[in-house]
């Protein structure tokens, strides 16, 4: 798997195995990273008139000087400009004495339209905002529009969090090796990495593995084997059987979006349970999903013990308050009571379920650490998520994944903590961040589609971590393919040629 994210110090690690293994030195990693970013220069600015190479003191540097030692090599006009000294007999030390390009002052750094900069400033070493001179060749390069392609990553932009530290470059082109980091994922920085390249530079997979890595980036290969196929013998209670909640006879049409989408993701049958009053404006709206009285705690308690639904949606549409609250306790508390044929797969907790306990996110957190709790899955945004996780959401120094991860070791449930670079977050400690996302899914009712993907795939026996993620791969996708017009009510039918090809992946994979 190539889906790996690795953190700064684990690339580190990754250096420092594979140098020990052998024959692999320091240096001949250094050389391979310096040759794949000569490379994409050269192929990929051939008219280019001048290359401008800036060189931190570090590795990052180290990889900058081999670079400006092949294109000057290949008769491209090469100037270097040196932010400080390598540190004596180190990797980027040797790479400096073996490179023909006097180093010229970052301080007088000036360029002109037409050139392009490489940026080896600073990589995963980056500890501190960028300022004086860095700052300064930030500010030229993006004054002239320049061509940047960075190497690692754009100078300022944190591995580990994709935070801007001071400033950074906005690269066209980010050549980053053996496997990318969450800063190439998460935002802003994602937007400053423009196309990634990822360029093998020795470091095996064996070495990979060893690192045991936690964080991936969310793709179908980190799910696909876990993915439902019907089986021949499939009848439709086989397929899973899902609840979605729906809110008063003002407030259905949340409930009905992802009762639809429970049902395109595969579970063999829905039910939407409305309150009773509520009844008359579903029914009016629905057809192949079926639809049941649920006013109370009884009712729903009847429901499970005679329908034996495998998962629920609760939140979106239903209103904030005390209602909210006991159908989720009793939902998360339903296992203690029930032999195993009734017990819940799992459960989604959206937008109201997530709301209501922000009084009291501690009695939701202790139902859910019960042994017999269901899988709950919560998928809050922003705001949701600083209702649910004050203190942590408060931590603006921690990046967006490792408040993912806090929040679902806190709340013991899938966190999929949503935005334009959604993770999703196992109270394990697996993270996965998503990037197949686009701006169209921003439509009213999108995260009800969610929500119902979700406890579809949890419904057919999907492990939860798997089902979140597959589930935010697939919205994700089928919202941008799209594209533009596209509203909520569209997304469910959006999801057909993204889950066939998923499934003849699938198929073909067995
Ligand atoms: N053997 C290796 O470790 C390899 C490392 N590689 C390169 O090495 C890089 C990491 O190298 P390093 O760990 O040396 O780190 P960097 O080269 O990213 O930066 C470290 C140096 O910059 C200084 N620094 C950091 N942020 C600063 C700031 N904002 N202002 C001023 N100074 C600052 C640090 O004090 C330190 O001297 C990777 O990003 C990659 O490009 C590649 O050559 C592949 C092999
Ligand atoms: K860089």
């Amino acid at each position: 798997m190539s889906n790996e994210l690795l953190s700064p110090a684990e690339m580190s690690e990754a250096d420092r195995l594979t140098i020990a293994a052998g024959p692999t030195d320091g240096i001949d990693l250094m050389r391979r990273a310096g040759e794949a970013v000569a490379a994409v220069v050269l192929k990929r600015y051939p008219a280019a008139t001048h290359v401008h190479v800036l060189c931190g003191p570090g590795n990052n540097g180290g990889d900058g000087y081999i670079v400006a030692r092949i294109l000057a090599g290949s008769g491209v006009g090469t100037t270097i400009w040196a932010s400080g000294t390598p540190r004596p007999e180190s990797d980027a030390a040797l790479a400096a004495a073996q490179c023909p390009v006097k180093p010229r002052p970052l301080s007088d750094f000036a360029a002109e339209a037409g050139s392009i900069v490489v940026d080896a400033l600073y990589g995963a070493g980056l500890s501190k905002p960028l300022s004086g001179d860095a700052a300064k060749a930030v500010d030229t390069a993006t004054a002239l529009r320049l061509p940047v392609v960075a190497v690692d990553l754009p100078s300022g932009v944190s591995g580990a969090s994709g935070q801007i530290l001071g400033k950074a470059f906005r690269a066209e082109v980010t050549v980053t090796f053996a496997r990318k980091k969450p800063g190439h994922l998460l935002l802003p920085g994602r937007e400053r990495c423009g196309e990634i390249v990822l360029a093998d530079i020795g470091i095996g997979d064996g070495i990979i593995a060893q690192l045991a890595v936690s964080t991936f980036e969310n793709v179908p290969d980190l799910w696909l084997r876990e993915f439902p196929v019907p089986a021949v013998d499939a009848h439709k209670y086989k397929r899973g059987h899902v609840g979605v909640f729906s809110g008063g006879p003002g407030a259905t049409g949340a409930a009905r979006l992802s009762a639809l989408a429970a049902a395109r993701s595969g579970a063999g049958a829905v039910t939407v349970l409305p309150p009773a009053n509520a009844m008359q404006v579903n029914a009016a709206h629905l057809t192949s999903i079926m639809l049941r009285k649920a006013d109370d705690s009884v009712d729903v308690d009847a429901f499970i013990g005679e329908r034996r639904p495998s998962a629920f949606v609760l939140g979106p549409g239903f209103g904030v308050g005390e209602k909210t609250r006991k159908f989720a306790l009793a939902l998360l508390t339903s296992g203690e009571q029930r032999d195993t044929s009734t017990r819940i797969d799992g459960l989604v907790f959206d937008a109201d379920a997530i709301t209501s306990f922000r009084e009291a996110p501690d009695v939701l957190f202790q139902a859910s650490r019960q042994p017999d709790a269901p899988a709950l899955v919560m998928t809050p945004h922003d705001g949701e998520f600083a209702r649910l996780f004050p203190g942590i959401a408060d931590d603006v120094a921690t990046s967006k994944l490792a408040r993912a991860r806090l929040a679902a070791a806190r709340a013991n449930a899938i966190i999929v903590y949503k935005g334009a670079d959604t993770v999703i977050a196992a109270p394990n400690g697996l993270a996965a961040i998503n990037r197949n996302g686009a701006a169209w899914l921003a439509t009213a009712g999108s995260g009800d589609v969610l929500s119902g993907i979700i406890a579809g795939l949890l419904a057919q026996g999907m492990p939860a971590f798997e089902a979140a993620c597959a589930a935010v791969w697939i919205h994700a996708e089928a919202g941008s393919r799209f594209g533009p017009g596209l509203i909520a009510e569209d997304l469910p039918r959006a999801l057909v040629p993204v889950l066939r090809e998923l499934v003849e992946a699938r198929t073909g994979a067995l």
